[in-house]
């Protein structure tokens, strides 16, 4: 478990940066204070001994794999992803382009597209795995979130885990797929996605055993996280930044090819009800940090991010 300390020349090395690895099966308040120390450095941690099961996520990396291996015109029935389904290259609606395909889809309930008859051979199998595996990344979620409210001495500690565990949560699913890069000249891959802060609370990502990932750090470099397939990796997304009242920040990443395998990666986030009201708890507001953005409902939020690009900086606008 390391956690790297605040150093004026590390953003010259990001190969010297030691990305936050934490043990959940540690002892509980010292597990807290890694986890809200990394929020407030990075935005971002990975977590071991997550307690997931290992059969969930097979499963589901499977049903990825097997759906992204279909014929185009297969994949083409789950689209186009408007706002949920396949999509290829572009992501949102403003003209943003990636070296991606993906499924997004809705948690609650599951939004599989009706046309989309033959996803992965047995649409009602892929709907069993899908919705097994987001009740139990939804989980982990709820308890890093718990971990978060308990060590900022926030009172009503379910107060950001509630908002996910609602039935009425926003929360998204999507499995992105990475072709490798086909430049066969470059070194470095191109952009699979593009950088991006994560509009929601909390966003739980994994994995296969391709790299890709990056996060930016001190607004400076771009820092690769190594994938590993025991661990999970968390982002902050912006709603925790403004419920924090600007304590924890949302972090900036983006996703790079490989430029000999494909990478395919599977992202729960977590988000609140559309109608939720977003603020900063009373406990984090005080005379020494004063309420940082205006109240807002997590649907005018969401309406804002949709009606910008993927690299905007959306909470801005709510800045008071
Ligand atoms: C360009 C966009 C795509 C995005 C919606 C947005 O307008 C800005 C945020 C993007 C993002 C990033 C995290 C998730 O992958 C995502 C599903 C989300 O909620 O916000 C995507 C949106 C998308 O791909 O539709
Ligand atoms: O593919 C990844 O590792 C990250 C994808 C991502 O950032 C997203 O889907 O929002
Ligand atoms: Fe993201």
């Amino acid at each position: 478990m390391v956690v790297a300390s605040p150093n004026p020349s590390r953003a010259e090395k990001p190969e010297a940066i030691e990305l936050p690895v934490i043990n959940l099966s540690g002892e509980r308040t010292e597990v807290a204070k890694l986890i809200t120390k990394a929020c407030e450095e990075y935005g971002f941690f990975k977590v071991i001994n997550h307690g997931v099961p290992e059969e969930t996520i097979a499963a589901m990396e499977e049903e990825g794999l097997n759906f992204f291996m279909m014929p185009d015109v297969e994949k083409q029935r789950a689209g186009p992803a408007v706002p949920y389904g396949y999509g290829r290259k572009n992501i949102g609606f403003n003209g943003d382009i990636g070296e991606v395909e993906y499924l997004l889809l809705h948690t609650n309930p599951l939004s599989i597209p009706q046309s989309s008859i033959t996803i992965s051979g047995d649409l009602q199998k892929f709907c069993s795995v899908v919705n097994v595996y987001v009740r139990a990344v939804r989980g982990l979620a709820c308890d890093l979130l718990d971990l978060m409210a308990e060590e900022l001495r926030v009172q009503d500690q379910s107060l950001f885990s509630k908002m996910i565990r609602d039935i009425e949560s926003d929360s998204l699913f999507r499995l992105n797929h990475y072709p490798p890069s086909s430049f066969h000249h470059c070194t470095t891959g191109a952009v699979g996605f593009g950088e991006h802060t994560d509009p929601q609370i909390l966003t739980i990502l994994r994995s296969n055993d391709v790299a890709g990932l990056q996060i930016r750090v001190a607004d400076a470099v771009w820092v690769p996280v190594p994938p590993d397939p025991t661990a999970f990796c968390v982002n902050v997304g912006d709603v925790l930044q403004a419920m924090t009242n600007g304590r924890f920040m949302s972090v900036r990443h983006r996703v790079l090819t490989n430029i000999n395998n494909p990478r395919m990666s599977m992202a729960y986030f977590g988000a609140p009800p559309l109608q939720a009201s977003v603020t900063a708890p009373p406990e984090l507001v005080t005379p020494h940090s004063p309420l940082l953005y205006r109240p807002f409902t997590w649907g005018e939020y969401k309406k804002a991010s949709y009606s910008l690009q993927l690299g905007d900086s959306r909470l801005q606008l709510f800045r008071k």
